[in-house]
């Protein structure tokens, strides 16, 4: 996304993920389900945290049935000695209870921090194995939120509420079977809330699903506002419009803590019936205890540790709220991984039939543009093509200018030689071979391309350039720098070891152009796709990068889209794109004489969209 685009960014939108799933189209079952993959690998010592976890909690339903011994026991026989056993005996449980805890802890802590990273390593690679149209389709903000929080959300379910929600659900059984022995009356009375608890929690997960994935939709958005935000800061404080900026940010965000304040009381509505059910069970069980002791029905010690059992019981029971809550913000976060793991990537097989039609035309036949047409993969299928009927022919060893008016196509022609998007009709042919019948990885190393906009990665100068060709020698990166004219790498503090990019050194335009023009011709391609590669240079400049590249023109295959006649020059022949369409072929002075249109896009007096263009052509015609 360039950073005018960045500054245009409507606030208000709920843009991507484009169409999300409703919640509760998949259950979260189902939905968490599909990251066994990745916790396969660590499944043994999982269970072993999980079933650790169970003894440890287990172990505090023993602290009721020895409390229930001392007061039955040494209390009622008032046996000191027995009472400082039945201490010792709490202790050790009690010190027990801690170990185990920890080694849970141990246990997990490791293997799920790696759980984490395969999954994040895993998205990081799909998003760099997906075709350029699903990048146009995605915010960034979106697929960083992916990355970044969604995927601690996920870790931190596989470590505590999945684990916990095993572990509490066993210990409120074993804990209820152990009231019911004690005293099967006063059990039931604990067990009737059961089934409205049960009602509740279903009802609450539907709706705090649909919560929490507005919620986290709305963190998507408000991380691309910010990131477009930096990167178009220049722009913002140049238009003054940081305070419109800061406003609307604050409208998004305040928006989110809306959706997190639902999120929060609907938390509340559930914690407060999950605990004041069972307190009023318990209230009604402990009454109806002490009038069973007073009779003499049941003994002190059974009353206190029947209590002591459901006090024991309170937090299992209390904590299924937020642990449901952590649960469906997990499922989510595992919706929102998928989706866009889901997306298909580019298809690495090559068309076996592109294949074998391919190489009819013999080797060394050059660039060649066969009937194609093309429409973005979001148009209408009934809208008129981005390009049509493009027939192009550049030979071995030629440069072709591609001249049109802004919008006509150029970019879009020039994005289809690497496969950047897929024509929808035609075929485009290197050397005789369809561009669909080689393997991505052998089309990007023989062609090479600069785009308009001149991007660098935080690394250095060498390293930057070496994206072309990485095993480029010194000296052929030398010579890469040379013909882009950038010697003035030579003056920055280290050489070509600075780091230059978003966290670097800044470089003015033209040294960034001239870096991007480096790193296209390192490899010494045979192909050369070039948009528009010297329009933030001086004259002077240029001039001297046209003579250098001049050189390196004459060994490639070129397609080059130009703007000035003096980029032009650099060409044996031109091509002119009007509205999608080639009309006219010829050399600069043919075209001069033949088109009215090429002739007013040559004039450079101003910027003509590609109607304008046509209509001047049209009028200069007439
Ligand atoms: N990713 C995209 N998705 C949908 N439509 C697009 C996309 N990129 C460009 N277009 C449309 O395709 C048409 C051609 O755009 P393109 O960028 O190829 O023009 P251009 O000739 O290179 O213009 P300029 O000289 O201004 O760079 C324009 O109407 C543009 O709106």
């Amino acid at each position: 996304m360039t950073t005018e685009d960045a500054t245009t960014t409507d606030l208000d939108r709920s843009d991507a993920p484009p169409e999300p799933p409703a919640p509760g189209r998949e259950s979260a079952v189902r939905t968490l389900s599909r990251l066994w993959p990745y916790v396969r690998p660590v499944r043994a010592r999982w269970a072993g945290a999980a079933v650790t976890a169970v003894i440890a909690s287990c172990l505090g339903l023993v602290f009721p049935l020895v409390l229930k011994w001392i007061v039955d026991g040494p209390v009622t026989d008032r046996d000191p000695s027995g009472v400082w056993l039945g201490a010792g005996v709490l202790l050790a449980l009690g010190v027990a209870e801690a170990l185990l805890f920890g080694l849970r802890r141990w246990l997990v802590a490791r293997p799920l921090a790696g759980v984490e990273a395969g999954m994040r390593a895993d998205l990081y690679g799909h998003l760099q194995r997906m075709p350029v149209a699903f990048h146009d389709k995605w915010a960034s903000g979106q697929l960083l939120s992916r990355a970044t929080t969604d995927l601690m959300v996920v870790r931190m379910f596989l470590a505590f509420p999945l684990t916990f929600l095993i572990v509490n659900a066993v210990t409120i059984v074993a804990g209820l079977a152990v009231l019911v022995v004690q005293d099967w009356g006063l059990g039931l009375v604990l067990l009737a809330p059961a089934v409205p608890l049960m009602a509740v929690c279903y009802r609450f997960e539907h709706g705090y699903a649909e919560a929490s994935r507005r919620a986290q939709d709305q963190v998507g958005d408000l991380t691309t506002v910010v990131e477009e935000s930096v990167l178009g800061i220049r722009i913002i404080k140049g238009f003054g419009r940081h305070r419109s900026q800061a406003r609307a940010f604050r409208e998004l965000s305040q928006t989110v803590r809306g959706t997190e304040l639902t999120k929060a009381r609907l938390l509340a509505g559930i914690l407060g019936i999950i605990t004041l059910l069972p307190e009023l069970a318990l209230g009604t069980a402990l009454v109806l205890g002490t009038v069973q002791v007073a009779d003499g029905d049941l003994s002190a010690g059974t009353l206190v540790a029947f209590l002591s059992t459901a006090l024991a019981l309170r937090w299992p029971i209390e904590s299924i709220g937020f642990l449901l809550a952590m649960s469906q913000e997990a499922a989510t976060a595992t919706r929102r991984f998928f989706e866009v793991m889901d997306e298909s990537e580019e298809d690495p097989r090559v068309h076996e039939q592109a294949a074998r039609a391919g190489g009819r035309d013999g080797a060394r036949s050059g660039l060649r543009f066969e009937g194609v047409e093309f429409r973005y993969p979001d148009a209408a299928p009934d809208s008129v093509p981005t390009l049509a009927r493009i027939d192009l022919h550049i030979r071995s060893g030629e440069t072709m200018a591609l001249v049109g008016a802004t919008g006509s196509g150029k970019t879009t022609l020039t994005a289809l030689v690497p496969r950047l998007y897929d024509v929808t009709a035609g075929r485009i042919t290197l050397d005789g071979r369809d561009v669909t019948a080689m393997p991505r990885e052998e089309l990007r190393t023989l062609v090479s391309v600069a785009f308009e906009e001149p991007t660098l990665f935080s690394a250095s100068v060498e390293a930057n350039v070496r994206m072309g060709a990485p095993d480029a020698t010194p000296d052929e990166v030398e010579r890469a720098l040379g013909v882009a004219q950038a010697d003035f790498v030579r003056r920055l503090p280290e050489g070509t070891a600075t780091e230059v990019g978003e966290q670097g050194l800044s470089l003015s335009g033209g040294q960034r152009q001239r870096l991007a023009l480096a790193r296209t011709v390192v490899g010494e391609p045979r192909f050369l796709v070039l948009d528009d590669p010297l329009s933030a240079l001086d004259v002077h400049t240029e001039a001297a990068v046209e003579a250098a590249l001049r050189r390196v023109l004459a060994d490639s295959t070129a397609l080059v889209v130009a703007h000035r006649p003096s980029t032009v020059l650099l060409a044996d022949r031109v091509a002119l794109l009007s509205d999608g369409r080639i009309t006219a072929v010829g050399t600069h002075q043919e075209l001069l004489r033949s088109s009215a249109e090429y002739r007013h896009l040559m004039s450079g007096d101003g910027d003509h969209d590609a109607h304008d263009a046509a209509e001047a052509g049209e009028a200069a015609r007439a």
